[in-house]
């Protein structure tokens, strides 16, 4: 590998580097077509693309009731793992449940209140790698802020992924269905014989998943579209290339499509990076992924000619994760507006935000940070301003009501107030 200075990057590598859809629009008319026969045959149609995309007969569709059974029969020790990992999630995301408000205004007396959606549905990836962390990030926010009814879809395996399963059970899940992929989404989206549809769908995945939470888009809410991870370290000559690269390669190994850059000021410490890369990949289980990933081109080893450079790549970047290893983290920190999730120094690798920090591991990808966040107890709400008005609060507005009301020709609108004054 090579470090790349960013000053010589052409036009068109930025716009690659900036660009990683990451084959989501190549799956749009696979995911159409799934969705559209989902829709006209229902739970048959949900089997014959287990058969065909996972290699499963499946039976029952439902298996809320072995979810349950996983939680009680797994390893004791991993079950704990699992149960810290959920409390600590459980923790920070109870920090985010607003509470319902109301404040005079000059008399106008308005608030918010803000109540649960009441049906969601949870997609928990698990085609190529098992992903029981996945399913704890997106049950615990919706059940902490209470929804009624937490549905979750987990494609189907051979033999069951019972960890998984038994997360989504810990979690707080309410029914648990083995569908995958596109498949699955419409399940959600618009209701078999088995799966009852929901309200807004939650959850990563690739891109036939992705491609499909698009398409259902409007008939039922999405969160974003979280597509393959992305990790950018901005890193100073103080950094430790080891751990920039252990970091590089851990998120490198979820995907041929994932994105991952190192950007520094330091020459030397660009070397030893792409250095540190070299060595460390061949020993890792997951080489080939990890090696195409870095082969990608939004991945890389980029030097800037200074650190302020190196921060404002990461800013138009917007990285879904961001790790800072430099002298003065927090000062650099000033600086990013646009990134999913920050991990500041040495001791905070991206991994341990992944599974058992308590922060949200699912989170914008491809840019998508410049206007939103990751999952968080808000994804699981709505809100409902509520106000009261009494006579001299109404009396004061009652100008200013009328003549806009005029202005834009709705004569009705004017005399919904005036007649309240009528004697
Ligand atoms: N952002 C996050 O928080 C986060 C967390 C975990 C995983 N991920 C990402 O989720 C993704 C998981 O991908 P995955 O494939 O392992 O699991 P997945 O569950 O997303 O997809 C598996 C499903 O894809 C469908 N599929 C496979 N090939 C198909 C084809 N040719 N045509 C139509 N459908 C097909 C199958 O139905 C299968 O059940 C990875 O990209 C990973 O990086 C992201
Ligand atoms: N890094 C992934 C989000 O981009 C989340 C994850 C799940 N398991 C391990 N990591
Ligand atoms: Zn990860």
């Amino acid at each position: 590998m090579d470090v790349q200075e960013t000053a010589e990057l052409s036009p068109a590598d930025r716009r690659a580097l900036f660009d990683r859809s990451g084959g989501v629009e190549d799956a749009r008319g696979t995911a159409h077509e799934i969705i559209d026969r989902v829709r006209e045959e229902g739970d048959s149609a949900l089997r014959a693309y287990a058969t065909e995309f996972d290699g499963c007969e499946i039976g029952n569709i439902e298996i809320t009731a072995e979810a349950a059974r996983a939680a009680d029969e797994i390893d004791p020790e991993l079950k704990a793992h699992i149960e810290t990992a959920a409390e600590n999630i459980r923790a920070f995301h109870e920090t985010q449940l607003p509470e319902d408000w109301r404040q005079s205004f000059d008399g106008r007396e308005l608030g918010r209140r803000f109540r649960p959606i009441e049906r969601v549905g949870v997609y928990t990836p698990g085609g190529t790698a098992s992903y029981p962390s996945s399913a704890l990030m997106g049950i615990i926010p919706a059940d902490v802020a209470g929804v009624d009814h937490i549905a979750v879809a987990t494609p189907p395996a051979k033999t069951l992924d019972t960890t998984t399963l038994a997360a989504i059970h810990i979690a707080g899940a309410d029914s648990v269905y083995q569908s995958g992929g596109a498949q699955a989404i419409a399940a959600l989206a618009y209701g078999t014989e088995t799966v009852s549809a929901t309200e807004k769908i939650v959850g990563p995945g690739n891109r036939f998943v992705t491609a499909a939470k698009a398409e259902v888009q409007g008939d039922v809410e999405i969160d974003v579209l979280a597509g393959p991870s992305e990790l950018v370290v901005v890193a100073d000559e103080t950094a430790d290339p080891a751990l920039v690269a252990a970091d590089m390669i851990a998120q490198a190994e979820h995907d041929p499509d994932a994105a991952v850059v190192a950007v520094t000021d330091d020459a030397a410490l660009a070397t030893a990076i792409t250095d540190a890369i070299d060595a460390q990949t061949g020993n890792r289980a997951r080489e080939e992924i990890i090696r195409e990933s870095f082969a990608g081109d939004a991945s890389g080893v980029f030097l800037t000619r200074s650190l302020s450079e190196a921060v404002l790549f990461a800013e138009e970047y917007a990285p879904e994760h961001l790790s800072i290893q430099a002298d003065d983290e927090e000062a650099l920190l000033e600086r990013i507006d646009s990134a999913g999730s920050v991990f500041l120094g040495p001791y905070t690798p991206v991994a341990a935000g992944d599974y058992a920090t308590g922060t949200n591991h699912v989170l914008p990808t491809n840019g998508r940070a410049r206007v939103t966040g990751g999952l968080s107890v808000e994804t699981f709400l709505r809100s409902t301003t509520v106000q009261r008005l009494d006579r001299a609060a109404l009396s004061d507005l009652r100008a200013t009501i009328t003549t806009l009301a005029e202005t834009e020709g709705l004569e009705a609108h004017a005399a919904s107030i005036d007649q309240r004054f009528e004697e």
